[in-house]
Parts: C-alpha cells; sequence; structure tokens
C-alpha cells in the first residue's frame, strides 16, 4: 500500500512557499506487532512548523498532528475504528508503533484515542478540543492568571488561540481587546465572539487603541505575535501584568542573523514589575484531557464558539501552510483529506 506525503524539500528562506515542499508517494511496510496502521482524516497546519523547521534535516515529513482512523492494528490499546490524535506529519497513512511516535519537537508523543465529542466535528479534536484550545486555556489561566474585572488584550485575535483566549476571558469576566489583521475579522470578533473591542493592528495605532479600549491599563497580555505590536501592549499594561508569552509569529519568517528590532520593554517590565512567561502547551500533557473537557463543556453551555477555516484536499497542505503567514484563515486552519 502507497501513502501521500509532504517532505521538505528546502529549509524556508523568509516567507515560506510552495517549491519549498515536495508531494511524493511512499511504500507503507507491513505491520510488526506492536504497529497500527492509521488514515489520516484531518490535518493540521500550525505556525510552530515554521519556526521548528529550521532545525530540522532536508528531506523530513513535514512534521503535525491529524486526526486519523484506525485501519489496521497489532497493537492491544489501539482497535480497528478507533480515532486518534497522532503527530504522524503531513502523510495520508501512517504504520507505526504508537508507543515510539516522537512529535515534530522531539518529545515522545503517544497518539491518544478520541472520546466521544457529541454533535461538535471530529477536526475539532485539532483546534478548541485539541492544541490550540488547551493553550488558550492553560496559557489564559496558568500564565496569565486572571482576576475577574482585569482587562486582557490578545494578539492574533481572530485566529485559532486567539479567538478562543477572548472568549475564555470573557467567561472568567475580563473585558477583552483583541487585535487582528483585518476589519471584517475585527468585526466578527466583537459581533460574534462577544470581545469587547477589537481593532485593525495594520490601520490603528496600538497605543492609541489602547488608551481608548482600556484607559485605566492592561492587567494581562495574551501575546501571540510578539515585535512592536507586544512592546506597545506592555507599555499600556499596570503593575503587576501578567504577560503570557505563547508565540511570536510576527517574527517566523525574519532573517535569523537580522531579526526585526521592537522597541525595548525593559522600562515597562521594572517599573511595573511584570511578569513574563514563555510556555509550550505540552507542559500540560499530564492534564491535557482536563483542558478538552473544560472547553468542551463551554461549547456546550453555549458560552465558547470555535471557527474553521477548512481547506478540502490532501495536496493543498502546503498552500493552506501558507496561508496563515498572510493572515487568510479565521480560526483554527484544517485539511480536510
Ligand atoms: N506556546 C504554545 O504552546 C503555542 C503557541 N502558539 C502560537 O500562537 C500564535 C497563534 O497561533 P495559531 O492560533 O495557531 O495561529 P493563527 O490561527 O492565529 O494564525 C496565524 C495568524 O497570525 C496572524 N499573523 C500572521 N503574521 C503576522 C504578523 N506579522 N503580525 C501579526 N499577526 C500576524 C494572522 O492573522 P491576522 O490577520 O490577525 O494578521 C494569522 O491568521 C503563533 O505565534 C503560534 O506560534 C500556538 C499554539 C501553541
Ligand atoms: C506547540 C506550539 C508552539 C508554538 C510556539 O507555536
Amino acid at each position: 500500500m502507497k501513502c501521500k506525503k509532504f517532505i521538505l524539500k528546502n529549509h524556508f528562506d523568509g516567507m515560506p512557499k510552495k517549491t519549498d515542499f515536495k508531494l511524493m508517494e511512499e511504500d507503507l511496510p507491513p505491520l510488526k506487532d506492536g504497529d497500527v496502521l492509521f488514515e489520516a482524516v484531518f490535518l493540521s497546519v500550525d505556525p510552530y512548523m515554521r519556526a521548528v523547521s529550521s532545525k530540522l534535516p532536508i528531506g523530513i515529513t513535514m512534521i503535525g498532528a491529524q486526526v486519523a482512523r484506525v485501519k489496521e492494528s497489532k497493537h492491544p490499546d489501539f482497535k480497528v475504528g478507533d480515532n486518534v490524535v497522532g503527530q504522524f506529519g503531513w502523510r495520508t497513512h501512517t504504520v507505526a508503533n504508537p508507543d515510539e511516535v516522537v512529535s515534530g519537537f522531539g518529545e515522545k508523543s503517544r497518539p491518544y484515542i478520541l472520546p466521544d465529542f457529541g454533535d461538535v466535528p471530529l477536526s475539532a479534536a485539532l483546534g478548541v478540543l485539541g492544541m490550540p484550545g488547551n493553550t488558550a486555556w492553560f496559557g489564559l489561566t496558568k500564565i496569565c492568571k486572571p482576576k475577574a474585572g482585569e482587562t486582557l488584550v490578545v494578539t492574533a485575535a481572530a485566529g485559532a488561540v486567539g479567538s478562543l483566549v477572548g472568549q475564555i476571558g470573557k467567561i472568567l469576566d475580563l473585558k477583552v481587546i483583541g487585535f487582528a489583521g483585518a476589519d471584517d475579522k475585527c468585526k466578527m470578533l466583537t459581533e460574534e465572539l462577544n470581545f469587547d473591542y477589537a481593532f485593525n493592528y495594520k490601520t490603528r495605532d496600538i497605543t492609541e487603541a489602547l488608551k481608548e479600549a482600556a484607559p485605566n491599563g492592561v492587567d494581562c497580555y495574551f501575546d501571540n505575535v510578539g515585535g512592536p505590536i507586544s512592546s506597545a501592549v506592555m507599555n499600556e499594561m499596570n503593575t503587576f501584568g501578567r504577560v503570557a508569552c505563547c508565540g511570536s509569529i510576527s517574527a517566523y519568517n525574519a532573517d535569523p542573523k537580522n531579526p526585526p528590532l521592537a522597541p525595548v520593554v525593559q522600562n515597562a517590565i521594572v517599573l511595573k514589575q511584570l511578569s513574563l512567561q514563555g510556555f509550550l502547551s505540552s507542559r500540560w500533557k499530564d492534564c491535557w484531557f482536563e483542558g478538552i473537557v473544560q472547553n468542551l463543556e463551554f461549547i456546550k453551555q453555549g458560552k465558547l464558539k470555535f471557527k474553521e477555516s477548512v481547506i478540502k484536499g490532501f495536496e493543498k497542505m502546503d498552500e493552506a501552510f501558507l496561508s496563515m503567514f498572510t493572515g487568510d484563515n479565521t480560526g483554527k486552519i484544517v485539511i480536510e483529506v
């Protein structure tokens, strides 16, 4: 049996290009004891793939998670028909021993069998009921440690993580201000997702926008983008403000030898006694399902909406990946095979 896969043909130079990938076929090996044959149903593209891939060897199968169905099994814990989330990369079929699967971050990552989501589609296992959802829930509650009545700013606010952070902020009784890169995204955030304010960072001055929306200052900042936007937000923060350093997509395509400069933030950090903490969602792997159960509960209660940009066709993995860097997506991008 053959599978299709995308390999990394070149290390990215600036903005990733379609020519950096190659779509190939691979013969799958027969199953050994302990092996499982998985068939991809939905695949994920995520910004971290850009950040991590520069350290990966050329020719490697592109890294990433997928929702896959068990088609054959020689492993006692996996039965035919189970749906799993596995770090199998950009490939349609995978033969692997689940106990030996390794993530794009080089860590052992056993595929997990998905519980019944009820009416929520399986694709949500890559978004609100998966890594981005847990990033939002744990990152906001454990790193920003918000208190009711405080003011939260979130960047990349219309994306997979940001759109959830803002809504969870509202559930926790915060004033929520989002920044996104298009007027229609901002309209969606305030009109559909309950944000108090949303500003287009491409057309609005960040400091002015915050003076208008947060005249009493910002307590929590969930930083998805880094760079000058983040410097401006930190300068508007209150004493003992907390910054969850989640991502820095504004710099992922930069030349590492000539990284972009942002205004210094040390004055704000010192004088306002801010706490900044970086994190990876995997730090909560031991309580992963608690996050999924919590977000599923919010969805069932009608408090948490999730947006997906679904792209059909495995062959479009590369295009889907590129679209995150041009801001074409709203919510989580998933590829339906
Ligand atoms: N620490 C962790 O464990 C995790 C971190 N992350 C990080 O969170 C961030 C968001 O990820 P995710 O929600 O999956 O992706 P998104 O769904 O938010 O997609 C990326 C979005 O980023 C915005 N963007 C792209 N380039 C820039 C730029 N130069 N400046 C500002 N915004 C930009 C675009 O929206 P727009 O139209 O608004 O510009 C784009 O739609 C990333 O930095 C990612 O690396 C994600 C998951 C886990
Ligand atoms: C797990 C994802 C990490 C980042 C930095 O995106």
